[in-house]
């Protein structure tokens, strides 16, 4: 059922690098990951992304753009001596990836240390998580989301789950170890399928009753255990809506930080345009129908729905350009457009 992949969207990676700097930075990133001679070596000249319990740290330029500001593992040394800590403790960074100059790059929580007082000697502000996803450009959301997955992950797998053991960490954070059971714990994330369905002339989307008001979303479900994609798609559309797909494209994929880490795979589906009868899981979702094309062309173009007196947003919106949400419906608008 599942169709021959295709790319409806070419990444820039696919693009712009050329295959030999891309493979001597995976081959760099990995040694770093795996030795941690090699991660120590590469934190003394690498940047640190800082985060405060987990609201990474952002910098409003004069102009009024915000930047995630990219520390030296030496500024941040100064900032813990400064403030009476031990400036080892910026031994605790996690190494995110690295930059096109092979440059490491690390994030580090400083939560025990006072927010306003790091806030004032960095010169920037911590800014909850989704908030810094609506600040920032470009590549910088899934950096910060990285960071913070892993820091988050490192912060609640401190015991093993056999033995009640601490758990230790290599240099780089890749993974933990028990001693004492054997046990390699890696970080993860779950699998969750999201899909735009459509049954030729419109697309279906559902509002969770804990979205914000008028914003209706593609459908999405976590996978079960032992379950492929598709069957987790169809069990999903089925349980929710009560509907059966007929056919599935995938689309691509995202880390999704909230609220705990997702690995969301989206994809597009149809069902017979006889059979759109749809039939609501009230305990999962509050509403789901069935949207024209015109409807979703006028919600794609919404950045900042109006609001009521109540700060409500009144008219029906969609996720925000960086939710691979939005991605699948512009997609599904797009090619409806080329169809008419
Ligand atoms: N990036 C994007 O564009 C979008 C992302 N999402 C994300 O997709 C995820 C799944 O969507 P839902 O409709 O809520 O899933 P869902 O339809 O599977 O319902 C959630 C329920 O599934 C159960 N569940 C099973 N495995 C779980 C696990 N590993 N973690 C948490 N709960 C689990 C829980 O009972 C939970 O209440 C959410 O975390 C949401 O944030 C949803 C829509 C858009
Ligand atoms: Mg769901």
């Amino acid at each position: 059922m599942l169709q021959p992949l295709r790319i409806l969207f070419r990444p820039k990676w696919m693009v712009s690098r050329s295959s030999g700097s891309y493979v001597s930075r995976m081959r760099h990133l990995n040694k770093i990951k795996e030795e941690d001679e090699a991660c120590r070596a590469a934190l003394q000249s690498g940047n640190i992304f800082l985060y405060h319990k987990l609201a990474p740290l952002l910098r409003r330029t004069d102009s009024g753009i915000y930047q995630l500001p990219a520390l030296q593992t030496k500024d941040v040394e100064e900032i813990l001596e400064k403030l009476g800590e031990d400036k080892e403790m910026v031994k605790e960074s996690i190494l995110i990836n690295c930059t096109e100059q092979n440059e490491a790059q690390f994030s580090f929580d400083v939560g025990a240390i006072e927010q306003a007082a790091v806030e004032e000697l960095c010169r920037g502000t911590f800014v909850d998580l989704r908030k810094a996803f609506f600040l920032l450009r470009g590549s910088e959301a899934p950096l910060v989301a990285r960071g913070q997955a892993l820091l988050r992950w490192h912060q609640t797998n401190g015991f093993c789950s056999s033995t009640g053991q601490p758990t230790q960490r290599n240099q780089s954070g890749s993974q933990r170890v028990c001693h004492s059971s054997g046990i390699t714990y890696y970080p993860k994330m779950s699998p969750v399928v999201i899909v735009l369905l459509s049954d030729g002339k419109r697309c279906l989307l559902g509002r969770q009753s804990t979205f914000p008001r008028g914003m209706y979303s593609a459908l999405a479900g976590f996978c079960d255990i032992g379950e492929t994609m598709e069957e987790a798609l169809r069990r999903e559309i089925a349980e929710e809506v009560g509907l059966e797909v007929e056919s599935i494209q995938y689309s691509g994929s995202q880390h999704w930080p909230f609220p705990q880490s997702s690995f969301m795979v989206a994809c597009h589906a149809t069902v017979n345009p006889d059979k759109t009868h749809v039939s609501v899981d009230k305990v999962e979702l509050e509403d789901a129908r069935w949207f024209s094309l015109e409807e979703v062309q006028e919600a794609l173009t919404i950045k900042a729905p109006p609001r009521n007196n109540k700060g409500e947003p009144t008219v029906f919106w969609v996720p925000p350009s960086y939710a691979i949400a939005n991605r699948l419906i512009q997609e599904w608008a797009n090619q409806q457009h080329l169809k008419s």
